[in-house]
């Protein structure tokens, strides 16, 4: 099963190699803003599928979320400890 610090070393090395069809390095390739209004769009979905969808289908939200802001951490040159020191 993968970890959040796992799924954020992968992204680093993805940004750094940009594979062919990788989705994280289209969405670094978009920018900023339109990282940003996907990281929006699915925190409304996280909050939705609490409200009205099942455990698992909140659960599958919260990850999607995870992502989106794992990769505009990356877009912005972030390091896990930048933002765990504010734990
Ligand atoms: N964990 C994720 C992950 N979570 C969400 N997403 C992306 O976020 C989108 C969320 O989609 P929605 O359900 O909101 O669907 P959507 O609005 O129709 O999606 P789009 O129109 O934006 O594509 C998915 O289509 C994926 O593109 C993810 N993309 C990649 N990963 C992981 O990131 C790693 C690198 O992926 P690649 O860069 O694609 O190789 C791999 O381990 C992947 O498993």
């Amino acid at each position: 099963m993968k970890t959040f610090d796992a799924l954020f070393a992968e992204l680093t090395e993805k940004a750094a190699a940009r594979p062919e069809g990788s989705g994280t390095v289209a969405e670094l390739d978009a920018g900023v803003h339109a990282i940003g209004k996907k990281i929006v769009e699915e925190a409304a979905e996280v909050w939705m599928a609490a409200e009205h969808e099942t455990l698992d289908d909140a659960a599958l939200e919260i990850s999607q979320l995870l992502y989106h802001l794992q990769v505009l951490m990356v877009a912005k040159g972030l390091t896990l400890e930048d933002v765990y020191r504010h734990l």
